[in-house]
């Protein structure tokens, strides 16, 4: 069956070490309904058009002048800054963030968007396609912490013989 004929299935996202991550439908796996989280985002916005409308929003603005990879570095480490300003003095947080108000929780959203728009424009301006690099990092995570050996255990790869 199509993808569009399943789009009320839940999904589980397959990637393995030799092939690019897709989604499929759990019907065609063996995995459980509890592997699936009920939380998810839309689909509004792929990483390629963040960067496009970025980058019309800095020529606009006659801004590419000042975007150097440095400067948005610099950018994006105030913006983590910012974040944990949010968080700093509460403690440990629950998931979900049900302490936190509404404001406090779109604060959040905005910060985190700062962060993730300021990386997007660094990797542009790097020359550093994104998606295929995140592709390739989890690809490699997958091989550094095979589930077998890591599960329950938050050691980092090199500790384990
Ligand atoms: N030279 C700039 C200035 C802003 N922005 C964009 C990217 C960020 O998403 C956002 C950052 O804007 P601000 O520097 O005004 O930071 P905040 O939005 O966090 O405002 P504030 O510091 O008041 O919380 O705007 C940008 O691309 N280049």
């Amino acid at each position: 069956m199509s993808d569009t004929h399943n789009s009320s299935i839940p999904k589980k996202i397959k990637l393995d070490a030799t092939s690019p991550p897709v989604l499929e439908n759990e019907h065609n796996s063996n995995a459980s309904n509890n592997d699936v989280d009920e939380f998810k985002f839309s689909n509004e916005l792929s990483l390629e058009t963040i960067r496009q409308i970025q980058q019309e929003f800095c020529k606009e603005r006659n801004w590419d002048q000042y975007h150097s990879p440095r400067n948005i570095l610099l950018a994006l480490i105030g913006e983590v800054g910012e974040l944990s300003e949010i968080f700093q003095w509460k403690g440990e947080v629950k998931e979900g963030l049900p302490d936190f108000s509404k404001k406090e929780k779109d604060h959040v959203g905005q910060e985190m968007s700062d962060v993730l728009i300021y990386l997007i424009r660094m990797a542009d301006r790097c020359k550093i396609d994104l998606s295929t690099a995140v592709t390739d990092k989890i690809r490699q995570n997958k091989l550094k912490y095979p589930a077998d050996k890591v599960f329950g255990k938050s050691q980092k790869y090199t500790e384990y013989d």
